[in-house]
């Protein structure tokens, strides 16, 4: 049995997937708080996604009595960025600050500038630094808290630090490593420079954790993490990834012409590619993946954020959420939103917030503005996915995870927003699902070295064991397409008078 886990913002998942059957036979899960503060701050308490690491996996234990010496190898996937910085014995000394903290804008701002600007990030870094990438964190660090920073011994990504807690090793693989801001993605290493330029008195070699590949073990189970669990010492921990890369394998977005979107906290939209994807538009993060080849990713950090913000203002639950959304025509009776609860990183507005537009004595409806909101989610969508240029036009289907894919009221605006059909996997815990196949991946490739009797590719194991749900399967139709073609306008029309971001083509 392989073994799932997936860190995201609002809850940590566990699978456990029978790789002879295909099928999950196990799940958990744990929810997590977000503290918020003034100023864009957002955090976690690393010690809270162990704790949910390990109720979700006795959660899937317990419900499902599977024996736990007949697992193998665990997958760890995190949301991507967040910063934790351990102290030589290796605890936290300051909350993980997180991809959509954006606190530090002032900070990345400056770094930007440092750098040259975009085509400075891009010759350096091969990406464009955004607020929410790890670099500005730690420059903020070492303003603000410069006792701890001076006493930073380690820094990791949240799917680091679980690897950590498990394996008690401080490695990185290139995937996740490539959205800290200090990671060259064009030739897969450590920016040693630019690491120094935002830390000047840290020590790269010692601070940064060890680069591994993607197919590599991170190591084996602590001991103490065995017999916590009743696992065989010789579990084996793969290198793991950012939660949108294991999402891209777990929806088998493992070669050229496929698209994954996930509707979690926030939106992303990925294409995978073998070479490093040159010429992208600047608000393309061209990461790394965690499969050794590129995943050129757009993110908006207000999608089921901004829904469950808006729901839980009216004291909804999701089905009731669905009816009112429902309930209102396409276009919510003229009702706009901005829905940038949490600024925005695509666009590049960090200092946003969000606002109603239209609203007036008759349409100013709880129902209409549920609606406005999950359409404003959605037209963030379509703008990230024009983001994505030839990378994203060429796709004629839509792999879409995420809670918000759920819904199938939801699934069918996108398809109509975006104009495509739109379907997700079986297994709708893509991630997680990712994170498994990985972890049997890289036992499939110690086999292969000669250590054991069977070797698989990573092609193989997403041919066998990814499936796609076709009671999902969701066509645009005409009437939605229409109406939503001017919804889109009107919405580019608004971030154009607000926010002053052009209307393009
Ligand atoms: N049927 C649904 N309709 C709309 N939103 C949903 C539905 N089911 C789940 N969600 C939302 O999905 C979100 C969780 O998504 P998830 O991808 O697990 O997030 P993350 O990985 O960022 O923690 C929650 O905000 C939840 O309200
Ligand atoms: O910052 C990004 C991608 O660059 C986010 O996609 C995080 O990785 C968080 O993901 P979710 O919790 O929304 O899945």
């Amino acid at each position: 049995m392989w073994v799932g886990v997936d860190c995201g913002t609002q809850s940590t998942k566990v699978v456990i997937l029978d790789p002879d059957s295909g099928r999950i036979v196990a799940q958990g899960q744990r929810s997590h708080a977000l503290q918020e503060g003034a100023n864009g701050r957002r955090e976690q308490d690393p010690l809270d996604w162990v704790a949910a690491l390990e109720g979700a996996f006795d959660e899937a234990l317990t419900t499902s009595r599977l024996d736990p010496r007949r697992i193998e190898a665990i997958g760890v996937s995190g949301q991507q960025h967040g910063m934790v910085v351990l102290d030589e014995a290796g605890v936290p000394l300051y909350p993980a600050k997180l991809w959509c903290d954006t606190e530090t804008r002032e900070h990345n701002a400056a770094l930007i500038e440092a750098l040259g600007g975009e085509a400075g990030c891009l010759e350096a870094l091969g990406l464009v630094l955004q607020t929410g990438y790890t670099a500005s964190k730690l420059a903020w660090m070492r303003e603000q808290h410069p006792e701890r920073y001076q006493r930073i011994a380690s820094i990791l990504l949240p799917h680091d630090y679980l690897n950590f807690w498990l394996t008690g090793e401080h490695v990185a693989e290139y995937g996740d490593a490539s959205g800290t801001g200090y990671f060259d993605t064009r030739r897969r290493c450590w920016h040693q420079d630019v690491f120094a330029q935002i830390a000047p008195e840290l020590d790269a070699r010692r601070v940064l954790p060890r680069l591994i590949e993607s197919h590599e073990p991170a190591g084996h189970i602590r001991p103490e993490i065995a017999a916590r669990f009743g696992l065989r010492p010789d579990v084996a921990v793969s290198s793991g990834g950012g939660d949108n890369m294991m999402s891209a394998i777990g929806t088998g977005n493992i070669a050229p012409g496929r698209v994954t979107l996930s509707m979690g906290t926030s939106g992303t939209v990925c294409a995978w590619s073998a070479q490093y994807p040159e010429g992208c538009d600047p608000q393309v993060a061209a990461f790394s993946a965690s499969d050794g080849g590129w995943l050129p990713l757009v993110c908006t950090m207000n999608v089921t954020s901004a829904t469950t913000r808006v729901r839980e203002m009216f004291g909804f639950d999701i089905d009731t959420f669905s009816a009112q959304v429902a309930s209102a025509p396409p276009g919510a009776e003229g009702v706009q939103i901005l829905p940038f609860f949490n600024g925005e990183r695509v666009p590049m507005l960090p200092r946003a917030q969000a606002s109603f537009h239209g609203l007036d004595s008759r349409n100013t409806t709880p129902a209409n503005l549920c609606r406005a909101t999950m359409e404003g989610a959605s037209y963030g969508l379509r703008y990230a996915l024009e983001c994505m240029g030839p990378l994203g036009s060429a796709a004629r289907q839509i792999r879409l995870v995420g809670g918000g894919a759920k819904s199938p009221l939801w699934r069918q605006m996108l398809a109509d927003i975006l104009d495509l059909e739109v379907v997700c996997p079986q297994v709708t815990e893509a991630a997680a699902l990712g994170a498994a196949i990985q972890a049997g991946w890289c036992l499939r490739q110690r086999d292969a070295q000669g250590e054991g009797p069977r070797s698989e590719t990573l092609k193989a194991l997403c041919d066998r064991l990814v499936a796609l749900d076709l009671t999902t399967h969701t066509q645009p139709q005409p009437e939605g397409v229409a109406a939503y073609r001017k919804g889109y306008a009107d919405y580019r029309a608004l971030l154009a008078s607000e926010h002053g971001i052009p209307t393009g083509g």
